[in-house]
């Protein structure tokens, strides 16, 4: 069988000396569409810090796209982050320049140089989320909900193995957020894999999958009615 993508192992997740999370067990493999939920403050946000770098584990295993999270260094930290891609609730796109512009700027940070190919993949990512026509655009010129979408695409451009998506619908009304989820269910039909901390239960309704859920500092599982 495959290796899985993310496995973390008797894990314990601290925000300075406080315990948030302990002895988390949790797999997730290539191709699936994983939630996690918990209300505020149980830890969605420190488990997806530590699963991008953020926040270092200081006890029990994790292993994510081939790194080890017990023994990163802060110099592997961007290599890690190219294999995954991170969307977060209010899309960090930079305001000073265009769709573009953005996603340009992402590619020849993480070492592309052949112009003709960067543009290309830009069309490509953009075509994935539906904005082809929006590129010359500046991020204030668009919607959240096309916003997002740009972040997704930005989030997509490397290919990355493992797609985290940190309360991706929590700026958008619920209309907007179906939209930035059918994108995302998409993707994830196209073989993408992706863990998706939300509060939007209406979300998880509708687009039914794999739930890990926060609780009292615990990491479970959440086996869903079928009905
Ligand atoms: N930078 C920080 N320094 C110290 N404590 C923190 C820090 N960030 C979060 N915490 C604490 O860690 C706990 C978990 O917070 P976290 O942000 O992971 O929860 P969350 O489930 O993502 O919440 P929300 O849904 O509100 O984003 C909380 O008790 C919070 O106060």
């Amino acid at each position: 069988m495959e290796r899985p993508i993310l496995r973390l192992k008797n894990a314990s997740i601290y925000q300075g000396d406080s315990l948030v999370l302990s002895n988390v067990n949790v797999e997730i493999n290539k191709g699936d569409f994983v939630y996690l939920i918990g209300k505020t403050g149980t830890g969605k946000s420190s488990f997806m810090k530590t699963l991008y770098g953020d926040l270092p584990l200081q006890e029990g295993e994790g292993d994510i796209v081939d790194f080890n999270l017990k023994t990163l260094k802060e110099s592997e930290i961007p290599y890690l982050r190219r294999k995954l891609g991170v969307v977060f609730q209010d899309f960090k796109l930079l305001t000073d320049r265009t769709v573009n512009d953005n996603l340009f700027f992402v590619l020849k940070a993480t070492g592309w140089t052949d112009k003709e190919k960067m543009n290309a993949r830009i069309e490509e990512v953009l075509d994935k989320v539906d904005m082809k026509t929006k590129g010359f655009k500046f991020p204030h010129e668009l919607s959240g909900g096309e916003q997002q979408r740009i972040a997704i695409a930005r989030a997509l451009l490397n290919n990355p193995e493992l797609i985290l998506a940190d309360e991706p619908t929590g700026n958008l009304d619920p209309q907007t957020s179906v939209e930035v989820m059918e994108v995302l269910q998409e993707i994830n039909k196209n073989g993408n894999t992706i863990l998706m901390a939300t509060h939007d239960y209406a979300l998880l309704l509708k687009y039914p999958s794999k739930t890990l859920k926060c609780d009292e500092n615990k990491v479970y599982e959440v086996v869903q009615r079928k009905n």
